[in-house]
């Protein structure tokens, strides 16, 4: 079953998720220990934990809203501030009001008496609205412009790591957490620190207020804030366990539903008759995500449930208290009737704190999840800055470079030496996995070495400007995107459109004759999902990617099978095109048919990860190697034939 996903997994234009999705085994992945297995030690935070960490979490999204926009969270964050001082003074106010109510005397007296006190809590209340009305409105204009910039930040990012990070399965999980969560969460955390910051001031508000009626009112409210915190804490965490479980098995759902639904891979599905399989595959993970939701729903529920009795005791227990103290002559009745208006508003505060509090901590998680993936890529993020590179070089060469990918048990390429001087076709052979097209990656700078170096006139690739490096450089890979562009789009491929550069380069390749029996020609969608778009053959989409490669104004050409989906015509097109030197370009070329590569000024025979032969074509016969024999053997090939 391994190999019939990874073949679906390996077609060109299997969505993304697909493609990079790690495949686990039919079984083993889907044990619950296959997802457990990472970082549990995020996952024992403590009470202690969160309260430390909310102060920078509160501190992060602040910086993070002031980035986006200094004016609307320096609006959000004095409204809540502001509004905070109008409550403690609207309920010392009350207190006046009910002593003038209560006082003796002629009722009409009394209100009279109560009136300017009266007009105090008014004004007071109308205010506080006014300001916590504009401080809500510039939150809400934060949210989207934070998101927006979370997003924008983590896409720099995911743009700019090395690539090897995408040989990383740890490298995806963490990215997929910063992507589905993170970016989202960091809004929700901004808006919930304000809200943190306004539900604090105001039960701050309502401390300050009791504790000026009288000192032994303040601890009451507090009382009531312990069993809901503690709830809305467990709840919070619970559900963060919940999702970080699941966080690998999303992406082996998402990996399946892609393949289910959408239009690449349904030939594939139908061929091989693989609908059962995923939906029993699919049906193993959903049922896994199933029983962990509902573990952490119910769990959920009862922590609340515990919370809201705790809080009902709780708060009869600070009537009660009132009562007492009442009673006792210790606090006068239109005190004690102020310090009811006060208890109330402080516990609406209460838990809007505590609400905005388990929000925010549990956005906070997610929104970790998103920080540490930005240092995570930071830390994989290619150099920038470097020396520029100098183009054309005189010579491009690879130094005794080893290189493993992550996680493989064995290097693809070791102690490698090739040398490329300018202007030279050098052709890279040797049969499947020998380490071509990793070469061929290194000497794009596209992956470093462990050990060795590849030099550019000299220069270690590693030390120069990647950006300016890759303007010198042009790839058609052998596994080519097929963008879900306009074909102008997939051969211009960002740079400037040069209408005539682009023709040229649409003849070089033969896509040419792709594009004029396109209706719209150049401006043709190629994505058959969109209304009014194209989907070409295979050898169609090649041509689109050898255009792409010869539009790029690159010193260094790097053809990875170009013309493994050509027809003859088309390939042999191509292959004078590369020996007359493709315009005075140097070309790196990858390919299997032995016959095209006749007139390289030098071949590298690949082997396990190994230089096995170099030499001209005739020098290779004449050594009567690996390569005379491949050449033999593809030789017999068509002599059988003919
Ligand atoms: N992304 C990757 N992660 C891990 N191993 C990889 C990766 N890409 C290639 N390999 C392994 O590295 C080795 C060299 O692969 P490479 O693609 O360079 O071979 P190649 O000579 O270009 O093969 P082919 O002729 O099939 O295109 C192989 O053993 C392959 O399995």
């Amino acid at each position: 079953m391994r190999l019939k996903l990874r073949r679906l997994g390996a077609s060109q234009r299997t969505p993304s998720s697909a493609r990079d999705a790690d495949v686990p085994d039919d079984r083993s992945g889907l044990d619950v220990a296959y997802w457990e297995s990472h970082d549990e030690h995020l996952l024992t935070t403590t009470l202690a934990t969160i309260a430390r960490r909310l102060p920078s979490l509160v501190t992060g999204a602040l910086r993070l809203a002031w980035e986006a926009s200094p004016r609307d969270t320096a609006a959000a964050v004095s409204g809540a501030l502001a509004a905070g001082v109008f409550t403690v003074f609207g309920l010392v106010a009350t207190s006046d009001v009910l002593a003038s109510l209560f006082a003796a005397g002629p009722t009409p007296e009394r209100v009279r008496a109560a009136l300017p006190s009266l007009l105090l809590v008014a004004g007071a209340a109308g205010l506080r609205g006014a300001l916590l009305t504009g401080a809500g409105w510039a939150q809400a204009r934060l949210k989207p412009l934070v998101e927006r910039l979370a997003e924008t930040r983590l896409f720099e990012l995911t743009t700019r790591v090395d690539l090897t990070a995408f040989d990383d399965h740890d490298f995806h999980n963490a990215m997929r957490r910063a992507r589905d969560s993170g970016v989202p969460d960091s809004a929700t955390v901004v808006e919930t620190a304000v809200s943190v910051l306004t539900a604090a001031v105001g039960v701050l508000a309502s401390a300050v207020a009791l504790g000026l009626l009288h000192p032994v009112l303040t601890p009451l409210l507090l009382v009531t804030a312990l069993p809901a915190g503690w709830a809305a804490v467990r709840a919070a965490r619970l559900g963060y366990q919940g999702f970080y479980r699941l966080s690998a098995a999303r992406r082996r759902k998402f990996m399946l539903s892609d393949l289910m639904a959408e239009r690449l891979p349904a030939a594939e599905v139908r061929a091989y008759g693989l609908r059962g399989f995923l939906l029993g595959q699919y049906a193993k993970v959903a049922d896994l995500e199933q029983e962990v939701q509902l573990d952490v729903a119910r769990r959920r529920t009862a922590a609340k449930a515990a919370g809201d009795l705790m809080t009902g005791v709780a708060t009869a227990g600070v009537y009660v208290a009132l009562g007492a103290l009442l009673a006792a002559g210790v606090v006068p009745l239109a005190v004690a009737g102020a310090a009811v208006l006060a208890v109330r508003a402080g516990q609406g505060s209460l838990t809007g704190l505590i609400q905005a509090m388990n929000r925010l901590y549990e956005a906070g998680l997610y929104f970790g999840d998103y920080l540490t993936f930005r240092e995570l890529a930071e830390e994989r993020a290619a150099p920038s800055g470097g020396a520029l590179a100098p183009a054309p070089f005189r010579r491009l060469t690879a130094d005794d470079v080893t290189f493993t990918y992550p996680g493989a048990g064995r290097p693809a390429l070791s102690g490698v030496s090739v040398t490329v001087n300018r202007g030279e076709v050098i052709a890279l052979v040797g049969e499947n996995g020998s380490g071509k097209t990793t070469l061929a990656k290194l000497l794009a700078g596209l992956y470093r070495p462990d050990t060795g170096a590849v030099r550019w006139d000299g220069a270690d690739l590693a030390t120069l400007d990647a950006d300016a490096l890759r303007r010198h450089v042009s790839v058609i890979a052998q596994d080519h995107t097929r963008w879900p562009l306009t074909v102008r789009e997939n051969i211009v491929m960002g740079e400037a459109v040069d209408e005539r550069r682009l023709a040229a380069a649409a003849r070089a390749s033969g896509a040419h004759e792709v594009v004029a029996a396109l209706p719209d020609g150049y401006d043709a969608l190629l994505d058959r999902r969109f209304r009014g778009g194209h989907d070409l053959s295979g050898g169609q989409w090649q041509r689109i990617a050898v255009a792409r490669g010869f539009y790029r104004d690159a010193a260094l050409v790097i053809f990875d099978e170009p013309t493994s989906a050509l027809d003859a015509r088309a390939e042999h097109a191509l292959f004078e095109r590369i020996r007359s030197h493709a315009d005075g370009r140097t070309i790196v070329l990858i390919t299997h048919r032995l016959a095209s590569v006749r007139y390289a000024d030098r071949i590298y025979v690949l082997d396990h990860g190994h230089v096995a032969e170099q030499g001209t074509h005739e020098e290779l016969m004449a050594r009567d190697g690996l390569y005379a024999d491949l050449y033999a053997l593809q030789a017999s090939a068509y002599q059988e034939v003919s």
